[in-house]
C-alpha cells in the first residue's frame, strides 16, 4: 500500500471528487461510515455508556458530526462538543452541523459549543471520545486555548479514538506543539508515515487504516517513496514450489556465524534458513563450534575455522548460492580483516547483520567493498554505529534512505514497522511483529530467513519484503499461543511454519 503526503492526499480527495464523481459532501458521508463501520465492531454499544465527539470547524470536525448522526443512528447515546475557537467553518462542517441539528431538535444528540478549558465537561468512565479536533489540515503547532482544551482531555481516563489524525500530529514531519494522546487512530485510505516512527506512538495508539473510496488509479499514477508492506504485496511475492522441484534447486547458503560463547546466533539463523526453505545450508564457525552445531542442526553441513575461537578465513565462497556473515561473529582484528577479504571478492548480494555491521561502522570505507543488492538488517544501534547520531526518526529515515542509494543496497532497519530502504531510495514499513520480538536472537533468525529467501531465487527486494513480514507472521502467531512475553527466537522458528501456512491461506 503506498502511503501518501498530506498534499497528495488532498490532490487524490479533489481527483476523486472530480473524476467518480462525487460531491466532497457524500466523499465526508462515505469516510465517516466507514468509521463507523469499524467503531460498532470494535466498540460494542453494550460496553459503553456513552460517546462524545469533540469536533473543530474543519473537514475533520465534518467528519465528526457526521460520525456522531451515525452513532445515534447505530444506538449510541451522542453528545457533541464544538469547540468554538474560530469563526473559519468549512462548507461541509456547516451541512453536517445542520444535520446534526436536526437530531437535536427531536431530543436525540446533545449539541455544545465549548470556548475555553474552564467550558469543558466532565466526562464520566464509560464515556468514550472521538477526536475529530483537527486532521490533516493542521498547518502550525497548537498552543493556546486548543493546547488547555488537548492538556485536560489528556488528562482524563477516558479511551480516546481519533479520526484520520489525532489532534496535533504533523503527518509528513516532527510534532511540535500539544497533542491528543489517542488510544486508536483510525486513517482513512492510508496510514501517514508519522504513524509509523516510535515518538508518535504515544498520540496515535494502535493505528488502523481502511479505504474510503479514493481513486484507486490515481494514487497508483502518485510518486511516493512510501509503502506499507500488506498481505496483498507479500502474496504477489510469495511463490509456490514446482511439484518436480528437489533440493537442488533452493540454492545452498554459507552462514559465516559464531565465536566463543555466541554460538546460538549461528544456530538460530540456520535453523531459520532451513524452516525459510533453503535446500542446503553450510554453516561456518570456528572450532570450537564443531559439535554444539552438528548436534543442534543436524540439518545443516559444517565448514571449520582454523582457528579455536573466531572467524578467520573461509574457502570456495564461489559455490555457495548465498552468504549471510555476522550473526554472533565478534569484532576480533582478524574477523575483521577476513570480513573486508570477503567483501572484496564476493560479487553478489550478500546478508550482513551484527557485529559484520559493527565492523563497518568502525571502518567506513569498507562501505565501498560491499556488494550492490546486498542486505544489511541493523537495529537503531547499529544503524549509529554505522551511519552516526540523529535527531529523530524522520532524520533517521532519510539518512537510511540517502545511505541505501549511496552504497547500492538494501538497509534494514529493524525495530516495530522495521523499514526496508531500497537503493532506488524507496521505503517498505512492515505491518506484522510485536513487542514480544524484542528478545535475544530474533534479528539472527532475520539474517536466517533472508538467507534462505535469496537462496530459493528470490531478489534481494522480494526477500526482504517477503523476510520482514513472514518473521512479523511467526512472531504475531507466536504471541498468541506463548505471549510476548515469554516467547523467545527459538518459538519464532518454530513458528515459521504455520507463518507460511497462514501466507498461503491469504
Ligand atoms: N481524502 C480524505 O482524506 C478526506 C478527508 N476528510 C477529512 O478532512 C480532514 C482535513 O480537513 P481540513 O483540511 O478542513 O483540516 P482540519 O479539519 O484538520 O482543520 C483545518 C482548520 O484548522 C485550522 N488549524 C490548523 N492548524 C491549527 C492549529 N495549530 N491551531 C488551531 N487551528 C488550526 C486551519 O486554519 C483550518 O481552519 C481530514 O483529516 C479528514 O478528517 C474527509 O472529510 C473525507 C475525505
Ligand atoms: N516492538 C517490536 N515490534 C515488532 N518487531 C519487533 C519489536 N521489537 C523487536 N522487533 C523485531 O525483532 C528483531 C530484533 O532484532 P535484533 O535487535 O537484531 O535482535 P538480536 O540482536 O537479539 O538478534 C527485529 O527483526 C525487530 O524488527
Ligand atoms: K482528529
Amino acid at each position: 500500500m503506498k502511503i501518501l503526503s498530506t498534499t497528495q492526499t488532498r490532490e487524490a480527495d479533489a481527483y476523486t471528487i472530480a473524476h467518480e464523481p462525487i460531491l466532497s459532501i457524500d466523499l465526508m458521508e462515505r469516510a465517516s461510515r466507514t468509521f463507523t463501520s469499524w467503531f460498532v465492531k470494535k466498540f460494542p454499544k453494550s460496553t459503553f455508556e456513552m460517546v462524545s465527539v469533540i469536533c473543530g470547524k474543519g473537514n475533520n470536525g465534518g467528519d465528526g458530526l457526521a460520525i456522531a448522526r451515525l452513532l445515534e443512528e447505530r444506538g449510541y447515546d451522542v453528545a457533541v462538543f464544538i469547540l468554538n475557537l474560530t469563526d473559519n467553518e468549512t462548507e461541509d462542517f456547516k451541512t453536517n452541523l445542520e444535520r446534526v441539528r436536526q437530531l437535536q431538535d427531536l431530543n436525540k444528540v446533545v449539541i455544545k459549543e465549548v470556548s475555553s478549558v474552564e467550558e469543558m465537561p466532565v466526562f464520566g468512565g464509560d464515556e468514550i471520545l472521538i477526536d475529530a479536533m483537527l486532521g490533516s489540515g493542521l498547518n502550525r503547532p497548537i498552543t493556546g486555548a486548543l493546547a488547555d482544551i488537548l492538556h485536560f482531555l489528556n488528562e482524563c481516563e477516558n479511551t480516546v479514538v481519533a479520526v484520520d489524525v489525532p489532534t496535533g500530529v504533523f503527518t509528513d514531519m516532527p510534532t511540535v506543539g500539544a497533542c491528543i494522546e489517542a488510544d486508536y487512530t483510525f486513517a482513512f485510505e492510508f496510514p501517514k508515515l508519522a504513524f509509523l516512527f516510535p515518538e508518535n506512538f504515544h498520540y496515535v495508539g494502535d493505528f488502523v487504516c481502511a479505504s474510503i473510496g479514493l481513486d484507486q488509479k490515481y494514487i497508483a499514477s502518485v510518486d511516493s517513496p512510501y509503502y506499507y508492506i500488506t498481505s496483498d504485496i507479500v502474496k504477489r511475492i510469495y511463490k509456490r514450489r514446482d511439484k518436480f522441484a528437489h533440493k537442488g534447486v533452493f540454492g545452498h547458503a554459507l552462514l559465516i556465524m559464531g565465536s566463543y560463547g555466541k554460538m546460538g546466533a549461528a544456530i538460530l539463523a540456520t535453523r531459520a534458513c532451513l524452516r525459510a526453505g533453503v535446500g542446503l545450508v553450510t554453516v561456518h564457525v570456528p572450532i570450537c563450534g564443531y559439535e554444539v552445531m552438528q548436534t543442534a542442526v543436524p540439518e545443516a553441513m559444517v565448514s571449520l575455522d582454523e582457528d579455536r575461537f573466531i572467524f578467520t578465513k573461509v574457502y570456495d565462497l564461489p559455490k555457495y548460492s548465498t552468504i549471510a556473515i555476522g550473526c554472533g561473529l565478534s569484532t576480533k582484528n582478524r574477523t575483521r580483516n577476513a570480513l573486508c577479504y570477503m567483501l572484496k571478492h564476493l560479487n553478489r548480494p550478500t546478508v550482513l547483520d551484527a557485529d559484520a555491521l559493527n565492523i563497518l561502522g568502525q571502518s567506513p570505507d569498507w562501505f565501498e567493498y560491499i556488494p550492490k543488492g546486498s542486505i544489511l538488517t541493523p537495529h537503531p544501534k547499529e544503524f549509529e554505529r554505522m551511519f552516526g547520531k540523529v535527531y529523530d526518526n524522520f532524520e533517521r529515515n532519510e539518512l537510511q534512505r540517502r545511505k541505501a542509494q549511496e552504497f547500492g543496497v538494501y538497509i534494514i532497519l529493524k525495530g516495530a514497522n522495521t523499514c526496508v530502504a531500497t537503493p532506488e531510495g524507496v521505503c517498505y514499513f512492515n505491518s506484522t511483529g510485536n513487542p514480544g520480538m524484542g528478545t535475544a536472537g530474533s534479528g539472527d533468525v532475520l539474517t536466517g530467513i533472508l538467507a534462505g529467501l535469496l537462496s530459493q531465487e528470490y531478489d534481494p527486494l522480494e526477500a526482504c519484503i517477503l523476510g520482514v513480514y513472514i518473521h512479523g507472521l511467526a512472531g504475531d502467531i507466536a504471541a498468541e499461543v506463548e505471549s510476548e512475553e515469554s516467547l523467545t527466537a527459538g518459538d519464532l522458528v518454530n513458528y515459521l511454519g504455520k507463518a507460511f501456512l497462514k501466507l498461503r491461506k491469504l
